[in-house]
């Protein structure tokens, strides 16, 4: 197991992870440390997680055995910038921005740096995350098993080939996002027809849980799940109709299409 996990940004990502990993107990939270800019975040994520944590990027990178880049894409090139010549060969560059490619890594670091191409998403934070990795030549089996351990603390996590990764995001990085639009949506029909707001966040919420467990855990098709739900003549088969008139479908797909026309154009492949 990887032992001193550095993170440089520790914004809404870095501290779902870190939250994430702390609660599953693989990793202690005196192993790992964090930078940000801000006094007020230092203090928040001190008093919050109990990490070490401070503004000195390069010895972060210097003191670190497995490092996420948890930054806003834009600001990737400067800190790699600043780190590149204290990164140890031996450690393990994890980047987490949507469009940051292997190649870049390379040519930024301007030499081979052991790295991973990773999409986490936000409900790491509560132990339920979804992450998507792919390792550069130079991260070894054993280096990736590691890493997979620390991913797999927070959630389920999958490697892919590169090829794939700027569809990830529409797929498990961004799509949080989009649930919880349909969540709001469904929220605000129930609240139009008189429930209070909480209960209908409740009840939508488990509805949306409990659905996403059954594709899960039963294995079915989903438009068998779907069926199930319909009673013929029924009250289900009236909205199914309405939501496939309105284009509910479609809207989905040409919403995860430009998710992932965004990031195929932040890769430099547009
Ligand atoms: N928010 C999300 O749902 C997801 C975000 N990501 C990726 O995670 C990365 C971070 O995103 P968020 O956590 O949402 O952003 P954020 O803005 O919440 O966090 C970024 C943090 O980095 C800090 N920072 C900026 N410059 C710094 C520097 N020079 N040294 C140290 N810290 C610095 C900022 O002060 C901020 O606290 C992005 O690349 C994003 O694409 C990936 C998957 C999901
Ligand atoms: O919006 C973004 O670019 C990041 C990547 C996936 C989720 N948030």
């Amino acid at each position: 197991m990887t032992k001193r996990i550095g993170f440089i940004g520790c914004g809404q990502m870095g501290q779902a992870m870190i939250q994430g990993m702390i609660d599953a107990g693989v990793v202690k939270a005196e192993d790992i440390a964090a930078t940000a800019l801000s006094d007020e975040t230092i203090d928040f994520v001190t008093d919050e997680y109990g990490i070490q944590i401070a503004n000195d990027n390069k010895r972060l990178a210097r003191e670190s055995d497995l490092l996420f880049l948890a930054v806003k894409p834009y600001v990737y090139q400067g800190i790699i910038l600043e780190i590149r010549d204290e990164v140890p060969e031996e450690t393990v560059v994890v980047t987490i921005a949507a469009g940051i490619t292997l190649d870049a890594m390379k040519e930024a670091f301007g030499r081979n740096v052991k790295v991973i191409r990773s999409m986490p998403n936000t409900p790491s934070l509560v132990g339920a995350g979804m992450s998507v990795l792919c390792p550069n030549d130079f991260v070894t089996e054993e280096e990736l098993a590691d890493v997979m351990e620390v991913f797999e603390s927070f959630g389920q996590a999958e490697i892919v080939e590169e090829k794939l990764m700027d569809a990830v995001p529409a797929v498990s990085g961004s799509s949080p996002a989009f649930v919880y639009m349909f969540i709001e949506a469904m929220a605000d029909a129930a609240v139009q027809q008189g429930f209070p707001r909480d209960k209908a966040y409740k009840m939508v919420a488990q509805a949306v849980e409990g659905s996403a467990k059954m594709v899960r855990e039963t294995g079915r098709h989903p438009g068998e799940l779907k069926d199930a739900v319909c009673t013929p003549g029924g009250v289900t088969i009236a909205g199914v109709n309405k939501l496939e008139e309105v284009g509910l479908r479609s809207a989905i797909i040409q919403g995860m299409n430009a998710c992932t026309d965004k990031s195929k154009e932040l890769s430099g492949k547009k």
